[in-house]
């Protein structure tokens, strides 16, 4: 049976993002703490694949994610998932809020319920832990007293109970996961896939206009971008893009083999279904078709049949 790790313990989202995304086959899931743990057992081959957390639609990427996923031997994602995100609190039971001193969870997490914490429990000091269910385990050590957790979560601990539900301050948040393996066979194109790469751009003028020129001349749609610091140096920076294709299809490869030209960087993060399976609207001039005749033109051109 397949080892697929994931960011444990169990419990967290990142635990139902994982049973999600192994759905279609029987897998042992293996919780490890922080998601660059889960990534290089990924590239020890210790695991098969991990199921991390890449982006919130409240809080934005888990950059702990783009820099484990660009800092070793290359990895690239082969599936994603989409989760709704509920926070509620939990305490050990009989634990009522004037009795919340310190209330611990996943940074992403507390990010998402500052207003309830300050109307709520205004004098309590706010502690970050590794997940929500770490932190959910902390309150059943009694490290602290309360966790901001998936609801799941009370469901791995028979002391504790839920204090307060949906927490959130923006209600309706989801969160995107990505299944990531060792490089090897890729996904088939479906016509409503993602391809995701960093890119690390030349320091000089116009060189993020220009690169996104590539894109925008195939016809390509980008839906997301994020920069994150090399970590080199002061300005030097890696840009995540996500774009809408596959790596097979026509535009998507010509657009990086041109960006491979401009980048100092390139490293290609996977192409995959898109969790809504909408298809990639494409233009005419970005279809398969056009790609193929317009090269089969210039091929006529070069062998002398066309004046
Ligand atoms: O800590 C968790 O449960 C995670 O899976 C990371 C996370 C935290 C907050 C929102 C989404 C994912």
């Amino acid at each position: 049976m397949p080892r697929i790790a994931y960011l444990g313990p169990p419990g967290t989202f990142t635990d139902q993002a994982t049973r999600a995304l192994t759905a279609d086959f029987d897998a042992e899931l293996v919780p490890l703490e922080t998601v660059s743990q889960a990534l290089d057992a990924v590239r020890e081959e210790t695991v098969m694949a991990a199921g991390v957390p890449v982006e919130n639609s409240v809080e934005g990427s888990v950059s702990a994610t783009l820099d484990a996923l660009t800092s070793g031997e290359p990895l690239i994602a082969v599936g994603e998932t989409v989760l709704p995100i509920r926070f509620d609190v939990l305490v050990r039971r009989g634990t009522g809020l004037d009795e919340i001193s310190t209330v611990s969870s996943h940074p992403h997490a507390i990010a998402q319920v500052r207003d309830w914490l300050a109307d709520n429990i205004p004098g309590a000091k706010v502690l970050v832990d590794s997940s929500t269910a770490a932190a959910v385990a902390a309150v059943d050590a009694g490290e602290v007293d309360a966790a901001v957790a998936a609801p799941v979560a009370v469901e791995h601990h028979g002391d504790l109970e839920v204090l307060a539900e949906s927490i959130a301050d923006v209600t309706d948040a989801v969160t995107r996961f990505l299944f990531v393996r060792r490089p090897g066979t890729l996904p088939d194109p479906t016509g409503a896939d993602r391809t995701s790469i960093s890119v690390v751009a030349h320091d000089e003028v116009g060189a993020l206009t220009e690169l996104l020129t590539e894109l925008s001349l195939r016809g390509i749609n980008l839906s997301r971008i994020e920069s994150r610091p090399t970590k080199d140096r002061l300005g030097k920076y890696r840009f995540f893009l996500d774009i809408d294709g596959h790596v097979s299809d026509a535009r998507v490869g010509d657009a990086l083999t041109g960006l491979r030209r401009r980048c100092g960087e390139v490293r290609f993060l996977g192409s995959y279904p898109k969790a809504d399976r909408s298809p990639v609207v494409i233009r005419p001039m970005a279809s398969e078709q056009a790609f193929q005749a317009s090269q089969e033109w210039l091929e006529q051109i070069r062998a002398g049949r066309i004046a």
